[in-house]
């Protein structure tokens, strides 16, 4: 890794490098004209929130918050088009236009006398540092939610638990030869936490509580990103539910986006293996008659007691609703357990009420037509049926809150019905109002706008980073970078392979995308906040931060893309002169302490011709692509 030179800094010598630019005026202008981009129309999928670039590409302060993707919209579920992040963003100013095309950097028209100034960019108002939604205690106990807080677990992030003890917490045999095989040796702190919380309190005889004496406490958990959170709902309900006779629906995990439902269900099929769990999923992807079918099978006849073909179904959450409304024989009412995970996006997800709607399907049982005999799916069919019809009925579904940034906001959690909840926060040895794992590194850039397509390749091509995921504001930008990034490379050659991700893919293309970038087919990926959560890549060695996260719940979970279970990773945020205060102000609040690095010009100057012919062409090229 190349260091940076300690003087003189990238503003002091801006004036030299304005020469740099004087002599290259004619091919940026050829190259402006031939960039100037038409407006171009892209598939627009149901429900998405289109990105709308105002021509700005790679310039100026992140637009509106309409500008990305980070709903994922390609959720053909007219509900699941909801599944977005609207609700969170901080309504911004309006940028006003800079140049027609958006890639090329504002290079001031040059006169004849050399400017003394660096170039002024507008000084756009930025919208103030807002206050956390992570409130105190003792705020909370104000608004009459003393309970989930008042029953707080603290965890340190460091403690971990050998896999070969993992009995004395209440997974059986099975469970824990699989994590050994596996090769995970010891349970992380959260799974440390959650799985007795989970199972059930071993001192009462209860070992596989099924069907618990007293309705089970439900739990909320707090920890970082990239701490093995989903091992810790997947292991206990695997455990529990393994005990299970007949199938019915008995364990629901709700999910923000399709990609983490695959991820998810992945996790499931690892640790279900030898088990006769039966696993479903549904987020839109298959048309609703081949859900339906999948989900309850295909019976005309309506049962009291609902049917089931699946024990464990993850969703999304407009999709679910769309099943809970429509699916004849689909209920809710069997659940043990109720999984939420990426709970603050979830609970901030207003689509058709989604809470308030399971919770209703929670407790009203299915409506028989009259002179419908049957009262159960199950009723009689062989000898375990028989038995289950006369088990006890259920206590009362355990709820489970999961997040790296889980919100406090007590409107919300009071509207889950929570029964005497346990608040459980994992936290590393620093003091942050947003845990990120210890084994991150955060830095910043600050750089005019124009130039933060070099700082880029400065990081790209001096200073070693390679396997990365790379963020910007919309997937316009997304794919520009993208391109100007492939025509760099095809001059100076041995940097990164680039990709882009997106909602414009369809599932299947992003499937294809992550697999090729998890293979290492593909070095970095450029995205939108699309990818930002849940998401688990091994080897992302790099988040790099092209345009600032509008908030600190964002950055966190965008740069928790990196520094895995344990494993080191670097942040690195680009951030233009007129955003530093906003930026500085959000992570200072959240006692965050982000590095600054200062490339100076003499680093990024060798860049800067190839840098000049890669924006040449691709001028040419978005040319070409509108005629
Ligand atoms: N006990 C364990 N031993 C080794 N690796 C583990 C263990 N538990 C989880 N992991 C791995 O750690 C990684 C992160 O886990 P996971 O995706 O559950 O994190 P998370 O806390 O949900 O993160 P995020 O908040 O970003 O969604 C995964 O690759 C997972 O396989």
């Amino acid at each position: 890794m190349t260091t940076a030179a300690p003087a003189p800094t990238l503003k002091k010598e801006k004036t030299a490098a304005k020469l740099r630019y004087l002599n290259k005026k004619k091919i940026r202008r050829k190259a402006n004209q031939a960039a100037a981009p038409k407006k171009k129309k892209r598939r627009v999928e149901p429900g998405e929130q289109d990105a709308k670039v105002s021509g700005g590409g790679d310039r100026g302060i992140s637009s509106s918050s309409s500008n990305s993707d980070s709903s994922d919209s390609s959720e053909s579920s007219s509900s699941d088009s909801s599944d977005s992040d609207r609700d969170e963003k901080i309504e911004k100013p309006e940028k006003p236009e800079i140049s027609e095309n958006p890639e090329i950097p504002n290079i001031p028209e040059i006169s004849q006398e050399i400017p003394q100034q660096p170039p002024q960019l507008p000084l756009l108002s930025f919208p103030e540092p807002q206050n956390l939604n992570v409130a105190s205690t003792e705020d909370l106990k104000k608004l009459g939610l003393p309970d989930v807080f008042a029953n707080e677990i603290s965890i340190d992030a460091n403690q971990s638990f050998p896999s070969t003890q993992a009995h004395t917490l209440g997974l059986g045999g099975r469970l824990s030869n699989r994590l050994i095989q596996i090769g995970f040796e010891s349970l992380f702190a959260v799974q440390l936490a959650a799985i007795p919380l989970l199972i059930g309190d071993m001192n009462d005889g209860i070992r596989h509580p099924l069907y618990p004496a007293e309705s089970p406490r439900d739990i909320c958990v707090s920890a970082p990103t990239g701490s093995g959170k989903t091992l810790g709902y997947t292991l206990p309900i695997v455990e529990v539910l393994s005990r299970r006779i007949v199938t019915r629906l008995r364990a629901l995990i709700v999910l923000p986006t399709r990609d983490l439902v695959s991820q998810v269900r992945e996790t499931f099929e690892l640790f279900a293996k030898g088990t006769d769990l039966k696993i479903g999923t549904i987020t839109g992807q298959q048309s609703f008659q081949q859900e339906q079918a999948k989900l309850v099978g295909q019976t005309d006849t309506i049962f009291a007691g609902g049917s089931s073909k699946v024990d464990i179904l993850i969703a999304t959450p407009g999709r679910l609703i769309d099943h809970i409304n429509s699916t004849p024989n689909f209920t809710v009412q069997h659940l043990r357990f109720l999984v939420i995970d990426e709970a603050d996006r979830l609970m901030n997800q207003s689509f058709q009420s989604w809470i308030d709607r399971v919770q209703i399907a929670l407790t009203t049982p299915i409506k028989i037509p009259p002179r419908t005999d049957a009262h159960d799916a199950l009723g009689g069919t062989n000898k375990h049926d028989l038995m289950e019809t006369f088990e006890r009925p259920q206590r009362g579904v355990q709820k489970m809150l999961f997040s790296a940034t889980l919100t406090t906001d007590p409107s919300k959690i009071r509207s889950l019905h929570l029964n005497d909840p346990k608040f459980v926060v994992v936290r590393n040895e620093k003091v942050e109002d947003y845990a990120i794992p210890s084994t991150l590194e955060e830095r910043m850039i600050v750089s005019e706008t124009a130039y933060k397509p070099l700082m880029l390749l400065h990081l790209l091509y001096q200073r070693g980073v390679k396997r990365a995921l790379c963020f910007t504001k919309s997937v316009e930008s997304a794919t520009r970078l993208m391109h100007l990034l492939r025509l760099f490379n095809d001059q100076v050659g041995n940097g990164p392979t680039v990709a882009s991700f997106s909602s414009d893919l369809s599932p299947q293309e992003r499937q294809k995308m992550l697999t090729k970038f998890k293979d290492g087919e593909v070095d970095m990926l450029v995205s939108t906040d699309v990818i930002a959560r849940g998401i688990d890549v091994q080897g992302i060695e790099n988040v790099i931060n092209y345009d600032i996260p509008l908030d600190m719940p964002k950055y966190v979970h965008r740069v928790g893309r990196t520094a895995r279970a344990g494993l080191v990773g670097t942040a690195w945020t680009l951030v233009e002169v007129q955003e530093a205060k906003y930026f500085k102000g959000y992570t200072k609040n959240a006692k965050h302490q982000v590095k600054k690095v200062r490339p100076t010009t003499k680093e990024v100057e060798p860049l800067m011709e190839a840098y000049d012919v890669a924006l040449s062409r691709l001028g040419r090229v978005y040319n070409q692509g509108d005629s």
